[in-house]
């Protein structure tokens, strides 16, 4: 899939301080374009010390011994569905290309109930929840303003719920959702003796939004452009001292809009160093936003999303981000339905049944 090395894109950086129609526009020609953007993170937005201490905690808990972190293993009893600790190797992203698991370590954490994370916490975590708290609820607050310039740029009527269509299928206080804040670490290794070994393989991410944050000299995030080529995302494409934080498209918003939002495949690949230099490891944050479990996946009522599907000729597939990712136009899940099944595939568990309602 794709050559390596494609041309670079230019991924839009835009501000949503002041939302507007005109913003809402841009952010949504962004999304259907490439599936990725960039939403500026100075002067408002996340404060920048509250990612740099998200990013010590990170380094502080993966430097712990393997006992600390895998007393919380995404495998045990207690950590609960898709949460914990995910040593070397446990993810697969993209199985159908990979002889082994991706050369990352993460730890996922689910959401929270009054400030309480409802997994237990290995120590070094566990010593900084309010922390780690505060800043899930940055996230989500800022994937609910890219949610509502969506809803704005839809045109969606007021009639159905308008701009806030989407970000009332994310409201935390009507029910629970799959949203998970996940710290990831790519050690340095050695050169990997496979060609098929990748940092994260080809994917696309499961929810409707995904947050990502990068460190300044730790790039490999690449996504797969439209003519089918990888291009590399920068990790800062801006001369502001604050990085603009990187907002995708997951499944989950492509479905509800036909593909007319781009849930865009993209991996981590090893850095290539020069001659004689240590590579560097990666550390990265990603915030999946997920809707509530219960969230029905039919279209939005809206007339762009429409045309879109006729344009792309009616009763054919939809196809939507990558692999697991394909949905019949009249077959209708939930939002937990389709994360238990994309679940299933990366970590080769069997698919849980739907539960009987
Ligand atoms: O670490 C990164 O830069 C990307 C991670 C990612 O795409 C994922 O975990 O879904
Ligand atoms: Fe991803």
């Amino acid at each position: 899939m794709g050559s390596t090395n494609g041309t670079d894109v230019s991924i839009p950086v835009i501000d949503i301080s002041s939302p507007s129609l005109n913003v809402a526009k841009d952010i949504l020609e962004a999304a259907s374009t490439y599936g990725f953007v960039f939403v500026k993170n100075h002067e408002v937005g996340i404060p920048p010390e509250d990612i740099q201490g998200m990013f010590d905690l990170s380094r502080t808990f993966f430097s712990s011994p393997t006992e600390v972190k895998a007393e919380c293993s995404i495998n045990s009893s207690k950590a609960g569905k898709n949460r914990g600790w995910l040593s070397m190797h446990t993810e697969t992203l993209d199985p159908a290309h990979q002889k082994r698991g991706d050369f990352k370590e993460a730890f996922n954490i689910g959401e929270f109930l009054n400030g309480k994370a409802n997994q237990p916490l290995p120590a070094p975590l566990a010593l900084e929840e309010p922390r780690i708290a505060r800043f899930a609820d940055q996230c989500h607050d800022l994937c609910n303003k890219v949610l509502r310039l969506f809803g704005a740029a839809l045109e969606i009527p007021a009639s159905e719920g308008g701009a806030s269509w989407f970000s009332q299928r994310h409201d935390r206080a009507k029910g629970p959702s799959g949203s998970v804040l996940r710290l990831l670490y790519y050690p340095s290794v050695p050169a990997p003796p496979d060609k098929t070994d990748i940092r994260a393989g080809a994917h696309s991410d499961y929810g409707s939004v995904t947050l990502l944050f990068q460190l300044p000299s730790q790039p490999g995030l690449e996504i797969l452009t439209p003519s089918n080529t990888w291009a590399p995302v920068p990790v800062n494409p801006t001369s502001l001292p604050t990085p603009p934080i990187l907002v995708n498209i997951g499944d989950l918003l492509s479905y509800w809009t036909n593909g007319l939002l781009k849930s865009t495949v993209h991996r981590v690949i090893f850095p290539q160093p020069e001659e004689g230099e240590q590579s560097e490891d990666r550390y990265s944050i990603a915030y999946f936003c997920h809707p509530l479990d219960e969230a029905r996946l039919v279209s939005v009522p809206s007339r762009a999303v429409k045309e879109f599907r006729s344009a792309e000729g009616e009763g054919q597939k939809i196809k939507v981000g990558y692999g697991g990712g394909v949905g019949e136009a009249d077959e209708i899940m939930t939002a937990k339905d389709h994360l238990n099944r994309r679940l299933a595939a990366t970590y080769g568990l069997k698919e849980e049944k739907p539960e009987a309602s």
